[in-house]
């Protein structure tokens, strides 16, 4: 609709625009006789003619501004929202700087294109339409001689487009991946101090920057060929004409009144062309943004779900992998004919050495990877069947590494919730030990935590995790123990957060603490995705197996 309007405008911008040339020629034909009133009369009705035009112009760009921001705005959201349903695997292949760079440095330029060529282009193909057929109308020996020159342009400005266009797709890919780099290297500031490999990262950066400065600069230089060839042509054409009309002048075959409207009509033609060859030229360079993001687009989702999908009822916690089989690669089985049956209420520890497929088995549970073979349900529900949400609402997940976004410490706690409920919040953080210590920063829940946040320490951080795990009062709770051991008051608050956090909710916990294989209700010993030994610590001990053997190593010094 919008876009409908500001055309309406643009045509009325164009045809005020054809009205120019001939009060050009009729002010010139005053001016020869010396008639003063009637050369005011349409000088006045000129002014009146720009007025309508400028108001016309206006309208124009508003309309348009907003319409073309709206393009952009719904494509960002677009895609963002498609992003939201590519599963983790894609993430992991992926570079996040590329993905933020693309939703938001490509699609900004996908805008302001959009704008320039629904308002300025659009408005400048009429004029190169609608003045020649004019120009036409007035002297039609004249405009052919003018319009021969015109393909040899069109050619001209066509493949310094293409040219363009290759030189963005290689600038705008390598723009990407400098972001990348980027995020990668402030993402892991810790890492980079502690290998002192500040001087690496210069030279890697410095090595991409100057690449892009190369890129840029190719570009530039072919613009600045460009306009100058274009520019010459144009300046040839015009003095062919002149010579021409003068010679139809001599000849008795055009009037000087005639020959002033026609200049003005070409004159009111250079500033569209100038302008086309500079958006063809800057559509050409967005052709590779627009690329890029449509790429996201085509992305097909790896986990889908199910459109019947139900949402998942209030569960009691059974859990059962029924004869399941995954690979993340076809070729590398990591779980086979895995079968395992977990009680509501029952704590399971996940033992196994690196890569025995602990995660894996989390993974296939909060549904981040569908089983190859076989089923995983909760309370006898294909987890397939239900909605994705309602399905990890269920379940509450304490990650090793704990993160913290930008927000205060009841948004975190809350998080994932669009309208937290302060009482929920405050509830799991007693829960989770982490009330006291919450209440005694001067702002309380409202403290800033995250990026540029309050330094909050490892205990501390572990127990917002725990109220955050607590928050939606999930039946199965999964904890990925921390390898790195806390001071003991610390370890003993986190501990006690943990024992009240397990109560009365199915448990598993990929366990790397001693206390925490003790006090388990079974321990899954897996090893190359199988299961291979079961039990309590002490009847796993007292077999004097694999888990035996892993327990001497791991845990008892
Ligand atoms: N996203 C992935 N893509 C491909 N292979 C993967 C992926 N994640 C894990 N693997 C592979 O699957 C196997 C099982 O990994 P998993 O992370 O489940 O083991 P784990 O027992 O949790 O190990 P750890 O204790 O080291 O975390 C390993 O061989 C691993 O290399």
């Amino acid at each position: 609709m919008r876009f409908a309007l500001g055309f309406v405008c643009i045509l009325a911008y164009v045809l005020s625009t054809l009205v120019l040339p001939y009060l050009a020629g009729q002010v010139a034909l005053y001016i020869g006789q010396g008639n003063v009133p009637q050369m005011a009369y349409w000088l006045g009705l000129g002014a009146v003619v720009f007025l309508v035009r400028s108001v016309f112009q206006y309208w124009e760009n508003i309309i348009m501004i907003r319409a073309s921001l709206d393009v952009a705005l719904d494509l960002r959201q677009a895609v963002y929202a498609h992003l939201h349903r590519l599963g983790l695997d894609y993430y992991e292949r992926n570079k996040t700087g590329d993905l933020s760079y693309r939703l938001t440095e490509d699609i900004d330029r996908i805008g302001e294109v959009t704008h320039k060529m629904s308002q300025q282009f659009v408005s400048c193909v009429l004029q190169l339409i609608a003045i020649p057929i004019y120009m036409l109308y007035l002297n039609w020996q004249l405009t052919l001689a003018g319009l021969i020159i015109a393909p040899l342009m069109a050619w001209l400005i066509g493949e310094f487009g293409n040219r363009l266009l290759k030189l963005s797709r290689k600038s705008q890919s390598q723009i990407s991946s400098l972001s990348a780099l980027l995020t990668e290297v402030f993402g892991s500031m810790r890492l980079v101090q502690a290998f002192a490999a500040q001087s690496f990262e210069k030279q890697r950066f410095n090595q991409e920057a100057v690449h892009n400065r190369n890129l840029r600069y190719r570009a530039e230089q072919l613009k600045a060929l460009q306009y100058p060839v274009v520019g010459f042509l144009e300046a040839i054409g015009i003095m062919f004409l002149f010579f021409l009309g003068g010679w139809q002048i001599a000849q008795g075959n055009l009037t000087p009144q005639a020959l002033v409207s026609f200049l003005a009509a070409i004159a009111l033609l250079l500033h569209p062309i100038d302008l086309v060859t500079q958006h063809y030229n800057e559509f050409k360079q967005t052709e590779a943004s627009v690329e890029r993001v449509f790429e996201l687009m085509d992305v097909p989702p790896t986990l889908v779900e199910d459109p019947n999908a139900q949402p998942l009822p209030a569960v009691t916690g059974k859990v059962e992998y029924s004869d399941v089989s995954f690979a993340y690669d076809p070729s590398k089985p990591v779980l086979q004919h895995l079968d395992l049956r977990v009680h509501p209420g029952e704590v399971i520890a996940l033992v196994g050495s690196s890569g025995a497929g602990k995660t894996t088995l989390i993974n296939l549970l909060m549904r981040f990877f569908d089983p190859v073979e076989g089923q995983v349900l909760i309370d006898g529900i294909d987890i397939r069947t239900v909605t994705l949400d309602s399905l990890r609402r269920q379940i509450g997940i304490v990650p090793q590494d704990i993160t913290l976004f930008s927000g205060n410490i009841a948004q975190n706690i809350a998080y994932g919730e669009i309208e937290p409920n302060f009482e929920r919040i405050e509830a799991s953080a007693k829960l989770a030990n982490a009330h006291n210590f919450i209440t005694q920063f001067s702002q309380g829940y409202h403290t800033w935590v995250g990026e540029r946040g309050v330094n909050l320490s490892g205990g501390q951080r572990q127990r917002i995790a725990i109220s955050r795990a607590l928050y939606f009062d999930p039946r199965i709770l999964i904890l990925d123990e921390a390898t790195s051991a806390l001071d003991s008051e610390s370890e003993a608050l986190v501990q006690e957060a943990l024992d009240r956090a397990m109560k009365n909710r199915t448990v598993f916990v990929i366990a790397h603490r001693l206390s925490t294989v003790r006090e388990a209700d079974r321990i899954i010993f897996l090893e190359k995705g199988t299961i291979v030994e079961s039990g309590t610590h002490d009847e796993l001990l007292s077999y004097g197996q694999r888990y035996a053997q892993f327990y001497a190593q791991q845990f008892k010094s």
